[in-house]
């Protein structure tokens, strides 16, 4: 009879590839999105050979970061999940990382030296519970306690676009056309639709002032009568201008996404309208739960396993907001199929997931696995192959790396002011809130 081996998962390779991957020119209250975006691959072998990805964003602050943490992942074993963060505590962040309140490049709310380790580890951990559910044979949802369904729900994310990059300017094409106004979003969202069979819909706002924004809105529900949708300005609007829009369109939403910035000002929009607000800019650390919670400043929370720290924290979030009675859904970013797969995973283990989840993936056209992940209905099937089921191609890899190799810096940081001040030279990031 032969006895099964243990297997011998230490840590014994850490590989960090920075990379840059194409972005289309969508439009935010910031700016436009760069031609190429940076993100960040995490790989960890073991001594027995086992593999694991994780992937973050991959701007010069994060990358400053990944190389003390990687080292001093060697030698522990992929079950010490927990330890990450305790390791984490000792890299230290640079005091001028954090001295801007609000990390201005992601829309995501305050930028604490806690956050960038947080988006740190989420890499390194997602990558440690793939090379775990590889050793095991067990996929990543198991390893979180199971799946409670067989897909997850994403809702399609519209942005008001150029057609092209500005002329000149190196980027990769697409088909999917300007949209620029209430005509040009319905066709997005009917594109997405008959693409990818998407029934919920995701308007990125903040970039037209209220009325053309509130426009697109109605023309969106005549469109699509009865589906969810949703309208996030990124914080754009004064709280007089949200309770407003509230008044207008707010019986077409499903909820309205961070109409106005920081808690307060939510709460009192809450406070003056029945409209569901959600938000991925005033929660979006676990310190910033209390006064949110206890203010009823938001209805839904958009989680994001990068900057909560994980798929384990993100459940952890799940549970905080559970027993306050608020709803939890997921935020995106630009972001390729390694994160894709880690999202699905989180998202299948959730019990009271309501909302459809947010996801970047489909604008971009490059990745970095050997077969892309896929959506049919809207949804994004639940992987049960061992890990996160997911391949890298090592040879995407290195060519999206050979380009952030070949760049000069200039888009090595995401700066979407400084891409529309390409076409806009005058452009300066407006102040919030802005309408
Ligand atoms: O508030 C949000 O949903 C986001 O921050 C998502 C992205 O940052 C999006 O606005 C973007 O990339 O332009
Ligand atoms: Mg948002």
């Amino acid at each position: 009879m032969t006895v099964p081996t243990a297997r011998d998962l230490t840590v014994t390779e850490v590989r960090l590839t920075p990379i840059l991957v194409a972005d289309p020119p969508l439009l935010n209250t910031q700016g436009v999105h760069q031609p190429y975006t940076p993100r960040l691959i995490v790989e960890i072998v073991t001594a027995d050979g086992t593999t694991g990805v994780g992937e973050t964003y991959g701007d010069t602050k994060y990358l400053e970061l990944a190389h003390p943490f990687a080292e001093q992942l060697k030698g522990r074993q992929v079950t010490d999940v927990n330890s990450l963060f305790v390791l984490l505590d000792e890299v230290s962040v640079a005091a001028s990382r954090v001295e801007d309140a609000v990390d201005v490049g992601g829309l995501r709310g305050v930028q604490t030296a806690d956050k960038l380790r947080l988006s740190i580890a989420s890499a390194f951990e997602v990558a440690c519970l793939d090379a775990l559910g590889k050793a095991l044979g067990l996929p990543v949802h198991a390893l979180l306690g199971g799946k409670v369904r067989d897909a997850v729900e994403y809702s399609a994310y519209l942005f008001y676009r150029y057609a092209e990059h500005p002329e000149g300017v190196a980027a990769e094409k697409d088909d999917w056309g300007a949209a620029l106004d209430p005509a040009g979003v319905v066709a997005q969202a009917r594109a997405f639709e008959e693409r990818y069979g998407f029934t919920s819909f995701k308007l990125k706002g903040g970039v037209f002032p209220p009325e053309e924004e509130t426009a697109a809105v109605r023309a969106l529900a005549e469109a699509f009568p009865g589906h969810p949708l949703r309208l996030d300005p990124n914080g754009a609007w004064s709280v007089e201008t949200s309770v407003r829009v509230a008044e207008e369109v707010g019986g077409l939403l499903e909820y309205l996404e961070d109409p106005t910035p920081g808690t307060p000002a939510m709460a009192e929009v809450a406070a003056r309208t029945g409209v569901p607000l959600a938000t991925n800019m005033c929660v979006t650390t676990f310190p910033e739960i209390k006064e949110a919670f206890t203010t009823d400043a938001v209805q839904v929370v958009l989680s994001d396993h990068h900057y909560w720290g994980g798929l384990r924290n993100t459940l952890h979030l799940a549970a905080v907001c559970r027993t306050f009675g608020v709803g939890v859904s997921m935020h995106s970013n630009t972001h390729l199929g390694i994160s894709l797969a880690a999202m699905t995973h989180v998202a299948a283990t959730v019990p009271d997931l309501h909302h459809a989840c947010d996801s970047h993936y489909l604008w971009q056209s490059e990745d970095v696995l050997t077969e892309r992940l896929t959506f049919e209905d809207g949804t994004v099937r639940v992987s049960d192959a061992p890990g996160l089921g997911v391949t890298l191609d090592h040879d995407r890899l290195a060519a999206l790396h050979r380009r952030w190799l070949a760049d000069d810096g200039a888009l090595r940081d995401r700066d979407d002011a400084a891409a529309m001040r390409i076409t806009d030279p005058a452009w300066v990031t407006p102040p919030v809130p802005r309408w």
